[in-house]
Formats: C-alpha cells, sequence, structure tokens
C-alpha cells in the first residue's frame, strides 16, 4: 500500500465495531460463549461474504454478532480494531455501535458499552487515538424499541456525543424516526443519519430537515438530486462515504464507477471511511488506497479527504485546528 496513504494523519467517521469482528475473532469467542456458527472454517466464512445488496450484508452482520456475549468481548473486539486504525495513522474514531442487535439477545445495555468504553479509553491511553461514541437506531424496528434505547443510553449521555440510524434503509424513512430524535437533541445528542446508500434522495432531505443531521452517513445518491447537492456543498454539511462498503453491496457496479471524484469536484465535504471492514476487505486505508487507484486522485485530493475527516469530526474546534495542523505538516514533509 502507498506509505503517504497509510501514514497520513486522519480520522474516521463511519465504523460500526460489530463490522469489524474479524472471522478469527468469530471462531474464538463462538469457542468461548459456546456459540455454534454457520461456519465451519475461517475461509467458509469468507466465502460467505458475498452480497448482493444492504440486506444480504445485514443478514450475516447480525450473525456474526451473536458471538459477542461478555463484556470482554466486546473489550476485545475494540481493541483489536484501535490496533488496526493505530497502524493506519487514524488519530481520531467516531464508532456506531448498535445496541439493539445485543439487547434483542437478552445481553444487557451496559454489558455492550463498558466492554466498548473501556477499550476506547485504553486506546486513547496507550495509543494516543481519540474517540467519540455514536449510539445507532436499527431502522428496520419500531420507533418504539428506538425510544427505548434511548432511554437505555440516558445514563451514559455525557460520553455518547451522537444518535444515529443504521440498518435496512429502503421502506424505513427517517420521518419513522423524527419523534425519537427531537427527543435526543433535548437531551443534548447530536444526530447523523445512514442515508443515500441505497435510498433515494428524499431520504437524504428528511434526515436534514426532519432529524437536523450533523452529518450524513454514505449520501452518495445525493447525485440524483441537483438542489441537494447545491445544498450539502453550501452548508457544508459532511458525507461519511464508503466506497469498498458500495462496492460489496453493489450500490456501485464497480469502484471505477464510485462518484467520490465527482462529489469532491462539485465542492462537499467528502470524506473515506470503511462501515464495517472485516466484512468489505479493507479498513480505512485500503479504502483510501481503492479511490485513489480508481479514480486517480493526486496527493492534494487525498490530502483534502483527510483535512474533511477532521473538519467533518465532533472534535473540539481547538483540537481539530492542532490536528489539521499536523496534517499540513505531513502533507508538506511527504507529498512529491
Ligand atoms: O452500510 C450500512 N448501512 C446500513 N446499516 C449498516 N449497518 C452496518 N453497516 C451498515
Ligand atoms: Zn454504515
Amino acid at each position: 500500500m502507498d506509505n503517504f496513504i497509510v501514514g497520513l494523519p486522519k480520522a474516521e467517521l463511519h465504523l460500526h465495531i460489530e463490522g469489524t469482528l474479524e472471522p478469527e475473532l468469530m471462531f474464538t469467542l463462538a469457542e468461548r460463549n459456546k456459540i455454534k456458527l454457520p461456519f465451519h472454517s475461517i475461509s467458509e466464512a469468507k466465502q460467505a461474504y458475498n452480497f448482493n445488496n444492504l440486506q444480504s450484508f445485514l443478514d450475516i452482520y447480525y450473525q456474526g454478532s451473536n458471538v459477542l456475549q461478555q463484556e470482554q468481548d466486546f473489550y476485545d473486539l475494540t481493541w483489536a480494531y484501535l490496533q488496526k486504525a493505530a497502524t493506519q495513522n487514524v488519530k481520531h474514531t467516531e464508532i456506531f455501535f448498535d445496541p439493539q442487535s445485543h439487547t434483542e439477545r437478552g445481553i444487557a445495555f451496559e454489558t455492550v458499552y463498558q466492554g466498548i468504553y473501556r477499550a476506547l479509553q485504553a486506546g486513547q491511553k496507550e495509543l494516543g487515538i481519540s474517540f467519540q461514541l455514536i449510539v445507532c437506531f436499527l431502522r428496520h424496528l419500531s420507533a418504539a424499541e428506538a425510544l427505548k434505547t434511548l432511554e437505555m443510553a440516558l445514563p451514559y449521555k455525557e460520553t455518547i456525543i451522537a444518535v444515529g440510524l443504521d440498518s435496512s434503509e429502503q421502506g424505513n424513512p427517517p420521518a419513522k424516526f423524527q419523534a425519537i430524535f427531537d427527543r435526543a437533541r433535548k437531551e443534548g445528542f447530536l444526530t447523523v443519519a445512514h442515508a443515500g446508500e441505497e435510498g433515494a434522495p428524499a431520504y437524504i432531505w428528511e434526515a436534514i430537515n426532519l432529524l437536523h443531521v450533523s452529518r450524513i452517513d454514505h449520501g452518495v445518491r445525493s447525485i440524483e438530486d441537483q438542489d441537494l447537492i447545491k445544498y450539502l456543498a453550501e452548508q457544508q454539511i459532511p458525507l461519511t462515504v464508503c466506497p469498498l462498503s458500495n462496492i460489496k453491496l453493489k450500490v456501485f457496479e464497480t469502484i471505477e464507477k464510485h462518484n467520490l471524484k465527482q462529489l469532491l469536484d462539485l465542492g462537499l465535504c467528502v470524506t473515506v471511511n470503511s462501515d464495517d471492514p472485516a466484512y468489505f476487505g479493507g479498513y480505512i486505508a485500503e479504502n483510501y488506497q481503492a479511490v485513489q487507484d480508481a479514480l486517480n486522485l493526486n496527493q492534494t485530493e487525498i490530502y483534502q479527504l483527510a483535512k474533511n475527516s477532521f473538519q467533518a469530526s465532533f472534535l473540539q474546534l481547538e483540537t481539530k485546528q492542532s490536528l489539521i495542523t499536523e496534517l499540513d505538516h505531513y502533507y508538506q514533509i511527504n507529498s512529491n
């Protein structure tokens, strides 16, 4: 991989921690917790990671999450991700977690939260990676279920920056969760939402106008609506784009057909992220590399993507600026 990309200081803003469960750890945890997996080997699991669309991925992703049972499992999962992120010079990460995929199985919210949070604190101390946590609601479940989840998160709200919306997009518009997001904002949470991955641009408008999001997760279908593109550019509402995910889930036929460069050229605040790296074949640096290769991005464009990642983060202004200064320094020394 290109050393410039690997060493580039960057922030990751779209990462589902359950999506970092590598098959090796899945097997270890299945054995530890005496859970039977539908796969007989790691290579059989990897062969199953062949998706036609978002739903075919989600079915496997939720099944994989079943091996996560104890606080230590969530710790090990998160710690493994952070160690990997450190090797790609991720300075700051804002991670999603899906409490409902665990509470539905009888695992306490606290168990999930504590394991993830303890590992994030260790990562800050030992690897120098700062973090924020985002609690996601599964949009295929009801608004009432989302409200229950929000209430479980309230005791931890000082350490959870935002609420988000993920899972099956089509047929589950942002409007379904307007009241929950209103309540979350009253409680002091920021908001984000997956929109315009498979769903129409109208869902992106709803996320903006009804959920008052600070960022759009994915958002690549914004390209179909000129007024929306103009608005996203003017307001600098960031898109957390996940190129390898989009290819694996067939949002674009090939990486060469990805619209990331087009969105950048239109002046949108585009960022590059890994989404569910254990399932989509690459962490954040592999995502940068894939778009650089396929779309012929130059080093200035790669630098811009990293700069956008800090700009679009929920970091304090001062911290943002010092990370951007570090990035500028890196660019001056390492670009050719
Ligand atoms: O890319 C995604 N889209 C929607 N839900 C998800 N949950 C994990 N990854 C995703
Ligand atoms: Zn996602």
